[in-house]
């Protein structure tokens, strides 16, 4: 494996290619000459585009512990970073969203401050940037960050500020990104309808767009049809988690009854999609490699790809919380082939040890994808981006475009 997991420091570690690497991106990049790029060379370089991103999922290890000795929590797990990030990463390989997001008790401790929400908002910034990200939006609910006497008001303006710090010090360093925030309401509580006029209220100050997220089974998008209803009076955007540990209900759900502009994870969306007379998951392997005219859609399938509904994929999570077998075997790659609007995403970095770079890497090195896939995927995610179609054009056209095509001549 080329693509390595975090190291406890947080930041991403993506070492050359080995002699014995064997997957496709270490044997693409053994095929480089003397003086050129590697593959993970190039994937590090080429500009990034990030829509599910969850700012309490992308800690660095070494702040938790920072802000825990500062604010005094003491119900850490581990004591240095490293045996940190590997207990998130463990934890989090349960196959079980509800298991999976238990691990988030530990980084909403250390988000309860206004200092510490603008050094985890400005560290995120950082991160994304060092990684070749150009443009990101970046979820987080701010319900979750009241237990210390902030208002909500208080948590979104210390969020921004951190962002807008992180974008600066990213500009000096040479790598400059765009980073909106989206407003996640818990779909288990009943905060949606006052986070969404939040999200509305701050729309010209560095908000784009609102979420629901937390457990699935059992909480519909339809429990939150009122603040989805007044979203959309106020024309505003609006993203649903949906299809991830529940299936076409949820995501019927989330497009039909709420009106959602993006899926979040959206993948459970093959269960409407028949390979040669079988259902996908009856033989995934042979569904990931069927040629577009074995395959049949369903309506709700035909619908998401013919509205061209983004979909927020995120490989390695999924693989987590055991809504997919293997990267290799995510219906990511059926789906971009069938030309939906895909888009790739890191979801939770800390917990799945992850970052924009690797997950691409494991789709080229695990699931044969190829630069030119990346370089679609990614303008796909700009297409599908909550802010304006003029600012959305101008980073394709003047980023993104030019990035790629430096790496792909
Ligand atoms: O993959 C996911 N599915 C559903 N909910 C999630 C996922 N990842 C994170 N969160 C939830 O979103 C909250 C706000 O960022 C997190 O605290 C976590 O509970
Ligand atoms: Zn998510």
């Amino acid at each position: 494996m080329i693509w390595g997991r975090r190291d406890g420091d947080g930041q991403a570690q993506e070492g050359g290619s080995t002699a014995d690497d064997q997957t496709g991106a270490g044997a693409v990049a053994g095929q480089q000459g003397r003086g050129e790029l590697t593959l993970a060379e190039k994937i590090k370089q080429a500009p990034k585009a990030l829509l599910h991103d969850h700012l309490d999922g992308g800690v660095r290890p070494q702040t938790i512990l920072e802000i825990a000795d500062e604010v005094g929590y003491a119900a850490l797990p581990a004591s240095d970073a490293e045996s940190l990030g590997t207990w998130f990463l463990e934890s989090a390989d349960s196959g079980s969203l509800e298991r999976y997001l238990k691990t988030f008790d530990h980084t909403l401790a250390v988000m309860q401050t206004t200092e510490g929400l603008r050094r985890v908002a400005r560290e995120c910034v950082l991160d994304l940037a060092e990684d070749g990200v150009v443009y990101a939006e970046s979820r987080y609910a701010p319900e979750q960050h009241l237990e210390a006497g902030l208002q909500l008001e208080d948590v979104i303006e210390a969020v921004n500020a951190g962002f807008r710090e992180g974008e600066g010090l990213a500009a000096e360093v040479g790598h400059p990104i765009r980073v909106t925030a989206l407003l996640t309401a818990m779909r288990h509580a009943a905060k949606s309808t006052e986070i969404a006029e939040l999200a509305v209220r701050y729309r010209d100050e560095g908000v784009a767009g609102f979420d629901i997220a937390g457990a699935e089974a059992g909480f519909p998008p339809t429990r939150h049809l009122d603040a989805f209803e007044y979203l959309r009076r106020e024309n505003a955007h609006f993203t649903i988690h949906a299809g991830e540990a529940f299936g076409l209900p949820s995501i019927w759900e989330a497009i039909q009854w709420c009106g959602a502009d993006r899926l979040g994870h959206g993948v459970r969306i093959v269960d409407d999609i028949m390979v040669r007379d079988r259902a996908f998951g009856d033989d995934v392997a042979a569904a990931i490699a069927a040629e577009p005219g074995e395959v049949h859609l369903g309506r709700l399938a035909a619908y998401v790809r013919d509205m061209r509904i983004p979909l927020e994929m995120c490989p390695s999570s999924n693989v987590q919380t055991g809504a997919a077998d293997s990267v290799a075997l995510h219906p990511i790659s059926l789906l971009k082939r069938l030309r939906f609007r895909v888009t790739v995403n890191t979801d939770n970095r800390l917990m799945s040890g992850t970052s924009m770079s690797r997950e691409m890497g494991l789709l080229v090195g695990e699931a044969g994808w190829t630069l030119e896939d990346l370089r679609w995927v990614t303008i796909n995610a700009m297409k599908s981006a909550f802010i304006p179609f003029d600012e959305r054009l101008a980073i394709i056209e003047e980023v993104v475009k030019p990035g790629y095509a430096k790496l792909l001549d």
